[in-house]
């Protein structure tokens, strides 16, 4: 009998190529995703060395988070640092022959939308980007982080990556949410209690039956944030919903390679008496609507709740929190639904799929974004942004005075031009609320799309409950 394994430990075990004595491993890529930010230099480092990309059939490139996504962007970009990178990600996919999704191209998205969408992305598989959201990936049962410039360019060069294992931690949710509650309260909430240092070190595996009981499009919400609960990937084991995401995607296996694909997919799950390191259970009926009061997503509460006063924190939090405060313009015992948003972004790889834009979209149907408040929604691909179209939810949102916006990371963050003003105040569906984030002093509130829809139509943070 060999020894009860993780998840993690499977999937790790299938893809060591070599170990050293000091236990640094050579890990197989199965899959490498690309995007404009954090691979100029990568590809620059293999043209000076003259070497080719190892394995262009493996490798996957998108620009995201430098294209704006008004129409006129057809016309180029005008901002010249965002030019130049997306520029360079045209050229270098091309010369090097990977695939490639151009901005013109309807398939063109955020890099963790486009992976699964296109059927990159299966079970087992260990997938890295330059880019710390790659945990997204991780809701297939894939083991997919983030990686640095470097070894972007070790990736290309060899497919491999240098790596050391990390530890196992559980995370479940038991039972079920309640009505209101979402994939995004899950992961916001689970950072609220384990704080963002909370998984420093882990390789989280998300499990439980609300766990189980999402979609495709929720658990990859859950992952995408297991970065900002300081773990290294998070991981869900795969299911008939996972295989019935993948099966038909354009680089889904097929025919007899389905089969074989499925025998080992099912598998991927953690062997009965598997260790864990770590392990924090949530009972899902105890999960609340949640916003982001603070600059850290561990700053988070039930909506229902009020903002917090530096000294209801202990040790460094107390500092934090009264800078958190000062930068946020809030006071202390403010009821957090009374507290009036200047703009609402929906968005994003953590919710920019079309789930999110339908949950969004139920809200608001036959209401309008309350006066003064601009209201966007940015939809994580191309194809996303088609099908909304298609079942009406764009019409829906444009009636309701948001704008309908062409696919990007847009406001989730300030590298294009969609931004928050000075001390603007946002209801955001991305993943991070950090300073400047959104913009120069922007002001972010994480939450749900349905709970950034209730803020639209409102005007200040709302519980979603009261408007369903
Ligand atoms: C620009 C990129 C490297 C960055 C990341 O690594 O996550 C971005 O996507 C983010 O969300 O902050
Ligand atoms: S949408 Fe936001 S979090 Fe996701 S990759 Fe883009 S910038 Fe990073």
């Amino acid at each position: 009998m060999t020894a009860p394994k993780t998840l993690y430990d499977k999937i790790w075990d299938a893809h060591v190529a070599h170990e050293a004595d000091d236990g640094t491993c050579l890990l197989y890529i199965d899959r490498h995703l690309v995007h404009e930010v954090t691979s100029p230099q990568a590809f620059e480092g293999l043209r000076m060395a003259g070497r080719k990309v190892h394995a262009p059939d493996k490798t996957i490139a998108v620009p995201d988070h430098n294209v704006p996504t008004t129409p006129d962007r057809e016309q180029g970009i005008k901002n010249e640092e965002s030019r130049i990178q997306v520029d360079a990600l045209d050229k270098n996919a091309r010369d090097f022959g990977i695939n490639y999704y151009p901005v013109n191209d309807i398939r063109q998205g955020i890099v963790h939308i486009v992976g699964p969408e296109q059927g990159w992305t299966l079970p087992g598989m260990t997938v890295v980007c330059g880019d710390s959201h790659t945990a997204t990936h991780g809701a297939f049962g894939a083991l997919a982080h983030g990686i640095g410039t470097s070894e972007v360019e070790h990736v290309l060069a060899t497919q491999t990556l240098i790596q050391k294992k990390s530890k196992n931690m559980k995370v479940e949710i038991t039972g079920q949410l309640r009505p209101g509650v979402t994939a995004k309260d899950i992961t916001l909430a689970v950072i609220g209690k384990t704080g963002t240092a909370g998984g420093t070190g882990h390789v989280i595996e998300y499990c439980g039956e609300a766990i189980r009981s999402l979609s495709m499009e929720g658990r990859m919400t859950v992952c995408n944030m297991a970065i900002e609960g300081g773990a290294r990937a998070g991981l869900i084991a795969p299911d008939e919903t996972t295989f019935e995401y993948i099966k038909g995607r354009p680089h889904a296996p097929k025919g007899g390679q389905w089969e074989l694909a499925l025998e080992w997919w099912k598998t991927l799950f953690t062997d009965e008496g598997a260790h864990f390191d770590k392990v924090v259970t949530i009972r899902g009926e105890d999960i609340a609507p949640v916003v982001t009061w603070g600059t850290s997503p561990e700053d988070v509460l039930p909506i229902t709740d009020k903002v917090p006063a530096p000294e209801d924190f202990t040790g460094g939090k107390v500092e934090a929190a009264r800078r958190s405060l000062e930068y946020m313009g809030l006071k202390p015992g403010t009821p957090l639904s009374e507290i009036a948003i200047d703009a609402v972004f929906i968005g994003s790889c953590t919710n920019g799929r079309i789930e999110d834009l339908r949950a969004a979209a139920a809200i608001v149907k036959g209401k309008k974004i309350a006066e003064g408040v601009r209201g966007m929604v940015v939809p994580g691909s191309g194809l996303v942004r088609a099908q909304a179209e298609e079942e009406g939810l764009a019409e829906i949102f444009q009636e309701a005075g948001f704008e309908w916006r062409m696919a990007g990371c847009s406001m989730c963050l300030a590298m294009n031009p969609d931004q928050l003003a000075p001390e603007e105040r946002c209801a955001s569906t991305s993943n991070r609320n950090f300073e400047g984030r959104q913009g120069f002093k922007g002001r972010t509130h994480l939450m749900s799309p349905a709970m950034a829809a209730a803020a639209a139509v409102t005007g200040r943070l709302t519980d979603v409950r009261d408007l369903m």
